[in-house]
């Protein structure tokens, strides 16, 4: 029979957060320990071995830190992680080597899914661009899920050899191509009614693929935020994306 994972989810009053502490109420082998929001003490994380991190760029560092310096595991949803950020979070596990970080752009089994879709078919197409479509509440753009995914779009491209994509701009508004994410263009747009979605296109010449994923809930990205919590316990160290804990 399995233990019951004690959880504290920080971010517990956010869109995330709020269905992360539904979840967590409704599993049978986890516990909700503790809710932390924007001015909580986290202190002990109420005794937690798991905390969910869905807070804000400027905070999520702080709170991973703040559990790996006690050895309490971290399933991170937040966005905005830079290569100095997963550094520091590195150096933390190093003192406490037993203890797991996930961090991943995107819970939602269908995002995993279309980041290793999209990589695998860069190397056989000219052309390649991502269009990320979210609510307008969301703070960052582009997404971190587009962002990821167009890097590794980029590194299948650069692995295969593929020249630069074929672009004849010459002037555009700022803005009109998007942003360069190592030369794959990300396009984001922010609607009210849409959730989280993402369209990976791709292109030679008579045919294109599109590969689209639609969050229409944010229930959708439950099951993978559990599937973290409760594969980060053996997981010691750093984990970058949910697909390692899925065999793909
Ligand atoms: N990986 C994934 O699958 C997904 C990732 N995300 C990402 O998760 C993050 C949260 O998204 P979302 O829930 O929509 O955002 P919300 O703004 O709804 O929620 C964030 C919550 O964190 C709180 N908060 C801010 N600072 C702190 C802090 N220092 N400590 C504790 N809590 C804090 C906010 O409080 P206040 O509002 O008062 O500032 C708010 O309640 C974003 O980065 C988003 O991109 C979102 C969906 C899926
Ligand atoms: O803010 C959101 O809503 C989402 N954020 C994540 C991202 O930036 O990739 C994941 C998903 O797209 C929803």
């Amino acid at each position: 029979m399995r233990m019951t994972i004690r959880v504290a989810v920080i971010g517990a009053a956010g869109r995330m957060g709020s269905e992360v502490c539904r979840a967590v109420e409704a599993a049978g082998d986890l516990e909700l320990a503790g809710r932390y929001d924007v001015g909580d003490d986290l202190g002990d994380l109420a005794g937690a071995q798991v905390a969910v991190d869905f807070t804000v760029p400027d905070a999520t560092l702080g709170n991973v830190l703040h559990a790996v310096e006690r050895g309490v595991h971290a399933v991170v949803g937040t966005t905005g992680w830079s290569d100095e950020r997963l550094a520091a979070v590195g150096d933390a596990l190093g003192g406490s080597p037993a203890t797991g970080v996930l961090i991943a752009p995107n819970f939602a089994l269908g995002a995993v899914l279309t980041m290793k879709f999209a990589a695998e078919a860069a190397r056989f197409y000219e052309s390649a661009e991502v269009v990320e479509l979210h609510h307008p509440d969301k703070v960052d753009a582009p997404s971190g899920t587009a962002v990821r995914t167009a890097q590794l779009m980029a590194e299948a491209r650069r692995a295969a050899g593929l020249p630069e994509a074929p672009d004849a701009t010459t002037s555009s508004l700022p803005g009109a191509r998007g942003a360069d994410v190592e030369g794959v263009p990300v396009h984001a747009v922010r609607l009210r009614g849409l959730v989280a979605h993402e369209e990976v296109l791709l292109g030679s010449v008579g045919e294109t693929l599109t590969i689209r994923h639609d969050s229409f809930d944010r229930v959708s990205f439950m099951p993978g935020v559990l599937i973290g919590v409760r594969n980060v316990v053996g997981h010691p160290g750093l984990t970058v994306g949910l697909e390692h804990f899925l065999d793909l």
